[in-house]
């Protein structure tokens, strides 16, 4: 479960979160939808441990982020908008790195490459993968993770439509395990219908929730940006 409270952050003179609010459930995949520069990427990345906020709080399945940060972090997995990985580490020993560090076994990293397409680049480095195998070498190393917790900013933007299915069967299925999955996404259309609940920001604050069945009829004014005002 990811519980936030009146999280608020600015950058220099821009407000960006203005007391948002979030409560997200196990069991489920949760959309966090919203118009650009509304907030949505600052907000995972508070909740991932990556940014702080300038007040407010964040529990990840019981654990205050601030108090009991290290317990926090181990419950939860992050794949960001854009991972990097060090461009001369080839896959296989990106995904070995990451997998020792959560603890999993080499057959377990091969596994795991092999699930998203790209244990046959294991000798590739990074550095010479395209955008798509990169983001599923990204996929794979977050899955390694097998955290309870699963957060996602646009998972699916640089993968081809049968990977983005796949991703999409990955994150359904994880539900059904009971994981708590929370999504930034724009590809409203591809989640309707999939996702069981969908939370609206705008300018830096949860605006309730839309059906998870009509996300866009709900929300035309997602394809404008709306930057928020200082
Ligand atoms: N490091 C930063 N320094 C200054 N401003 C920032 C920084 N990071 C984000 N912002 C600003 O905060 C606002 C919210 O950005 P954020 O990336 O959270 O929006 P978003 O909802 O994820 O947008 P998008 O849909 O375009 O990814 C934007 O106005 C952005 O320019």
């Amino acid at each position: 479960m990811i519980l936030a409270h009146e999280l608020t952050k600015s950058f220099g003179a821009r407000r960006v979160l203005r007391g948002l609010d979030l409560a997200v459930e196990p069991g489920a995949i949760t959309l966090m939808v919203g118009a650009n520069g509304a907030g949505k990427t600052t907000t995972l990345r508070i909740l991932a441990g990556l940014a702080r906020a300038d007040g407010g709080t964040v529990t990840i399945c019981g654990h205050d982020l601030e108090k009991a940060r290290g317990a926090a972090l181990a419950r939860m997995s992050f794949l960001p908008q854009a991972p990097r990985f060090h461009p001369r580490l080839t896959t296989g020993q990106t995904a070995r790195f990451y997998g020792e560090l959560r603890g999993r076994t080499r057959r377990d990293v091969d596994a795991g490459l092999d699930a998203w397409g790209v244990l046959e680049f294991a000798d590739v480095p990074t550095g010479k993968l395209s955008g798509g195998l990169r983001q599923r070498l990204a996929l794979a190393v977050f899955a390694l993770a097998d955290a309870p917790v699963l957060m996602l900013d646009e998972p699916g933007l640089s993968l081809d439509p049968q990977w983005r299915r796949s991703l999409q069967d990955f994150l359904v299925n994880e539900a059904e395990r009971g994981r708590t999955i929370l999504l930034a996404t724009h590809l409203l259309g591809e989640w309707e219908g999939k996702a069981d609940r969908c939370l609206l920001v705008e300018h830096g604050r949860s605006q309730g929730e839309l059906p998870p069945d009509r996300i866009r009829d709900c929300f035309p004014r997602l394809e404008r940006d709306a930057v928020p005002s200082v």
